[in-house]
């Protein structure tokens, strides 16, 4: 599969886009005339740089307003698309992108436009170029790729074909079906993009909201697949009019526009009637199973402390390396490694971002299998050295640059903890506190790093998303989405924080970057859970007394039951599939903390409860410095 991006995708100079791009891995680029035109080189420097990268260009573009113009200005009109074949011959592309008119003045008519493109069809001819018409949604005339491809159809050149846009088809609800019936040879080029589903106006979506395929919600993969069923074997180009994009940075933006391709590539593939479509082989999206262990990075001081608040949740240090300063604690099938170790990435990590949930495993079918596929959607593979006989656990770089392993029980990787750890017999006395495994992990992100997390998870694992979710901070807004999947053993939430006052945003702030901001773990008595916690010294966080008499009023609650939420400082929430009980611990550092949750078939995560939560940690830490609101 030939990949492409169009240079209006991602921001900077033109020089910084077009090596961000070859650096990504793509094949091609569409230069979008606005590029070329701000920049001070000559076409022949640009064809020239753009060679230079490795990177062929796929097409120039946009012409706009071309076809079915009245006589008086056409004429005119023709004269513009020579001055255009011009520049191409200098850039050294063959393609030009002509978009629907959108003109007030222009006539409309099949056979006008036909006329016109076979005509330009012709001129193109003369040069040894081809002319591809695209459908924009909003067109005046033509605003639907079947009847750019009737007009395309009857122009009857070979110079002459068609561009289909996945945003103009999908945003418009198209039958994709209709696709199936085009000759592939007449299909110049595919454009992709994604958008999230939006009510407004095509026009301001298509321009502002634009995202990487499986960023959004619209059916992209289908509508390639078809594309891909006809035989067609081009390029496959991303055109993303996306306002974050133009703003963010631009290397990292053209990665995840790669991955993007890569990931869709490998679905289309997938279906039974595409063939040729040459892409890496790949595992299928890792089945994660469950998170094998947790480790923060401490130094000796503050691991003490937070020892300490392991053991009030009920947690004994069960094991400890044999060679580095790591100790395990456990409860249920929860593990979590406190590493003190003055080496390797652990120290590192610690000396940047200071005590930290620097790392988690993942438990899946096959470690291998999983780092594979990773890899080739660009992850970073992790390794460093360890200990003779040790256990080399395959890892990638995840949030933050923090690391994700991979672990399986096909191989010894499932059993590194009794390789590597020896086991230890704490003598305190530590009420279990009925804690059986991580229910979810939550990330706190940049907000405009989510969809980059949000594709690399979905991307590499068989999980998906769920719809965002706006959570209120006394300081702003702090957008959630959740990565889970159907077993709910994997239960990711990204938090992204768009202002550095809100508890979020705080945390990212002085942790120097994104990570794990807390922990939930899953108890099935929620109410025993709080009373071995008591025994233990654990120190709750203190809900709002205001808070238990809404949730009384709202769900129609047993004042009983209230009492006992209010007496052990427990949220709660309800969905149509059951009862939701969370409990909070205080920040720890700069704004970390515990969360213990039990499910009585609830799927949700309690979003309701968080403006409650979040203002609750926030008193709590004010006289360390966060800044009021
Ligand atoms: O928004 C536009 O005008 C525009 C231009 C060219 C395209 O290929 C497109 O999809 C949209
Ligand atoms: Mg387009």
């Amino acid at each position: 599969m030939k990949t492409s991006i169009a240079t209006v995708s991602i921001s900077g100079e033109l020089p910084e886009k077009l090596e961000a791009i070859a650096k990504a891995g793509f094949d091609g680029v569409e230069i979008f005339e606005n590029d070329f035109l701000a920049f001070d080189g000559s076409p022949v420097d640009v064809g020239r740089m753009a060679r230079d990268y490795g990177l062929e260009i796929t097409l120039f573009q946009p012409f706009r307003d071309f076809e079915c113009m009245p006589p008086s200005h056409r004429q005119r009109t023709f004269d513009r698309a020579e001055r255009k074949f011009d520049v191409m011959q200098q850039l050294g592309t063959d393609l030009l992108l002509v978009c629907s008119n959108v003109s007030p003045v222009s006539l409309g008519g099949i056979d006008r436009a036909a006329a016109d493109f076979h005509e330009l069809g012709e001129r193109a001819a003369r040069r040894g170029l081809k002319v591809g018409y695209e459908a924009l949604a909003w067109g005046r005339h033509i605003n639907d790729h079947r009847d750019a491809w009737e007009v395309v159809r009857r122009a009857d050149h070979p110079n002459i074909g068609l561009i289909l846009d996945s945003f103009h088809t999908l945003s418009r609800k198209i039958d994709i079906n209709s696709i199936r019936s085009i000759p592939k040879d007449k299909i110049f080029i595919v454009q992709l993009a994604d958008a999230p589903l939006i009510d407004m106006d095509l026009l301001y979506w298509s321009r502002h909201f634009r995202n990487m395929p499986g960023e959004g919600d619209l059916p992209v993969t289908e509508f390639a697949t078809a594309i891909a069923e006809t035989g067609y074997d081009g390029y496959f180009s991303l055109e993303i009019f996306n306002d974050q994009f133009r703003g963010g940075s631009t290397r990292s933006i053209a990665a995840d526009g790669h991955r993007s391709l890569i990931y869709l590539g490998d679905q289309v593939r997938r279906s039974p009637n595409v063939s040729g479509l040459t892409l890496p082989a790949m595992p299928d999206r890792a089945k994660v199973k469950g998170v094998g262990f947790v480790e923060f990075s401490a130094d000796e001081k503050e691991a003490a402390d937070l020892v300490a608040i392991l053991h009030t949740l009920g947690f004994r240090k069960a094991a400890v390396h044999r060679t580095k300063k790591v100790s395990l604690f456990s409860q249920g099938d929860i593990r979590l490694l406190v590493n003190t170790d003055e080496k390797g990435f652990a120290n590192a990590s610690f000396a940047v971002h200071g005590t930290s949930a620097y790392a988690m495993a993942l438990l899946v079918d096959d470690a291998k299998a999983a780092l594979a596929r990773a890899v080739t959607l660009d992850a970073e593979p992790f390794n460093q050295p360890v200990g003779l006989g040790e256990v080399e656990i395959p890892a990638i770089r995840g949030v933050g640059g923090g690391l994700i392993y991979l672990i399986d029980n096909k191989s010894e990787l499932g059993r590194f903890s009794e390789i590597d750890f020896l086991p230890v017999e704490e003598g305190m006395e530590i009420t279990p506190a009925h804690l059986l495994r991580i229910d979810h992990i939550a990330q706190t992100v940049a907000y405009d790093e989510m969809l980059t997390w949000l594709l690399f998870y979905t991307s590499i694992f068989d999980a998906h998303k769920t719809p965002m979710v706006d959570i209120i901070d006394p300081a702003g807004v702090v957008r959630s989405q959740v990565v889970e999947n159907a077993s709910g053993a994997l239960r990711v939430t990204l938090n992204g924080a768009e202002n550095r006052r809100t508890l979020a945003g705080h945390f990212i702030a002085e942790k120097f970057g994104s990570g794990i901001q807390h922990l939930a773990f899953e108890t099935d008595d929620i109410f025993a859970t709080a009373a071995a916690l008591r025994k233990n010294g654990f120190r709750p966080l203190s809900i709002s007394p205001n808070y238990y008499g809404d949730v009384e009023a709202r769900f129609g609650l047993d004042p009983e039951l209230t009492e006992r939420l209010k007496a052990d400082n427990i949220l709660y929430d309800r969905d149509e599939h059951g009862e939701y009980f969370q409990l909070y611990s205080g920040t720890y550092g700069e704004g970390f903390f515990f969360e213990i949750v039990e499910r009585r078939g609830y799927r949700g995560y309690g979003a309701p409860n968080a403006i409650f939560r979040i203002a609750a940690l926030k008193k709590q830490m004010r006289p360390e410095g966060l800044p009021r609101t």
